[in-house]
């Protein structure tokens, strides 16, 4: 087993440990989930603050003048633009990654008219295929069909026939990542657009955008950019493609001149045209002032540090009493995963209840897994290690199997 000692000597030297002092983190609590909802960065609560009682209180309408809420969607994204790697003008923050799926993939399909299949990973998360399925309804089988395939059958599955492939970058259940660069290549090779959700990389590891080439993405402002419940997701359009697309959901906010009226649509140019309805300014002032956190953190640093806490979790786990108890899902190659971990156990959902009551919060991945995100601003060495622990603690009582442990919530 690592030794206590050595685990607070890697706190100790840990470049980013001063950061966790920028969140609002409740006492007792080990937070292994801010891969689903990000904590509250103590900068957000004085900006939120401000913004309803002086801004909205007192400036009223004018704020969106004085205040810059007109920009603010634009101004975010510029903020964004850095931790995944692109230049400026690409990036707009606006909508959930939902409906951002909806208007880039009927944008690639439109570059791509010869084509109709949409190429993705089966297990890729729910909503992202929902969309393609949906816009099938919409436009028909013969300009939109969704192709998913197993991880393994991608690489031959991406031909000539392919218009878009969609791709979630590090996957929302076992934490295997792609090579985006590789995929991005090949896909361009035989003449695909890519479209990459990055809800599980953003803010969690460095990302080359613009370096890799890639035509669209799509990420998550509540995960690992900390901007609280339904924040706005944010969108990537490459400069290239901006000109000779048009997105579907034309709404006023994208016209070229919102307050001119115009009965008829004219987009705006560039990334703008992306928005549609009114941005939610209060999410988006909680984000904006979230990202604030990242000013002046080194993504290196925070890639290096996720891949030694899960390899301090690891080597724990693989040393403890519990370890045939769990299949670990997440590749134990560093290079090929995200920043989670994910274990099968036939009594997942009790398990991960077991570890919140002792105030370990991780969560359930249906059908059996415990997913625990580690996120390397605010999560010490100290937490990985104690989690192993408890976790290895309510194995060997069998503790999970208490009746209060299964009654499935709503939420999970
Ligand atoms: C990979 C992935 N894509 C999309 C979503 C959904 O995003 P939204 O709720 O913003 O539509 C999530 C999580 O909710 C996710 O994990
Ligand atoms: N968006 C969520 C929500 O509104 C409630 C609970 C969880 C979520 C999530 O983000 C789930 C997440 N995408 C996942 O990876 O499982």
């Amino acid at each position: 087993m690592i030794c206590p000692e050595e685990i607070l000597a890697l706190d100790a030297s840990d470049p980013l440990a001063a950061k966790r002092n920028e969140f609002c983190l409740p006492e007792q609590t080990i937070y292994l989930d801010g891969n689903s909802l990000g904590p509250l960065p103590k900068g957000v609560k004085e900006a939120v603050a401000d913004a309803v009682q002086n801004q909205w209180g007192q400036d009223l309408i004018s704020s969106w003048n004085k205040h810059g809420w007109i920009d603010l969607a634009t101004q975010v994204g510029e903020q964004i633009a850095p931790l995944v790697g692109a230049s400026r003008g690409q990036v707009i923050c606006c909508d959930s990654i939902s409906i951002n799926l909806f208007k880039l993939i009927s944008s690639a399909l439109q570059l791509n008219p010869e084509r109709q299949i949409v190429l993705s990973q089966q297990d890729n998360f729910p909503t992202d295929l929902y969309m393609v399925q949906g816009l099938t309804s919409l436009l028909g089988a013969e300009r939109c069909q969704l192709k998913s395939v197993t991880t393994e059958q991608l690489v031959d599955a991406i031909d000539e026939s392919v218009a878009v492939l969609l791709l979630t970058h590090v996957n929302f259940r076992d934490g295997q990542r792609h090579d985006m660069q590789a995929l991005t290549r090949l896909a361009h090779d035989k003449g695909v657009l890519v479209v990459w959700d990055l809800a599980h990389s953003a803010g969690a590891m460095p990302l080359s955008l613009d370096q890799h080439n890639v035509d669209f993405a799509v990420g998550c402002g509540y995960k690992y950019l900390n901007g609280g419940p339904g924040a706005p997701a944010f969108l990537y359009v490459a400069a290239r493609h901006q000109r000779a697309i048009k997105q579907p959901l034309q709404g006023w906010m994208g016209h070229q001149t919102p307050f001119q009226f115009d009965p008829d649509y004219q987009a705006a140019e560039g990334v703008q045209q992306f928005l549609a309805g009114t941005p939610n300014i209060l999410s988006l002032v909680a984000l904006n002032a979230a990202l604030a956190v990242f000013a002046d953190v080194d993504m290196q640093h925070v890639r290096a540090k996720s891949i030694a806490l899960a390899e301090v979790f690891i080597q724990q786990l693989s040393q403890s009493d519990c370890t045939n108890e769990f299949t670990i899902c997440t590749p134990l190659d560093a290079p090929q995963r995200g920043s989670q971990i994910a274990l099968a156990h036939p009594y997942a959902y009790a398990i991960t209840q077991a570890l919140i009551d002792r105030g370990i919060v991780a969560d359930f991945r249906a059908p059996n897994l415990v997913r625990f995100g580690l996120t390397p601003l605010y999560t010490r060495y100290q937490d990985i290690w104690r989690t192993v622990q408890v976790l290895s603690e309510i194995m060997q009582t069998k503790r999970y199997l208490d009746k209060k442990y299964q009654t499935r919530q709503k939420v999970t």
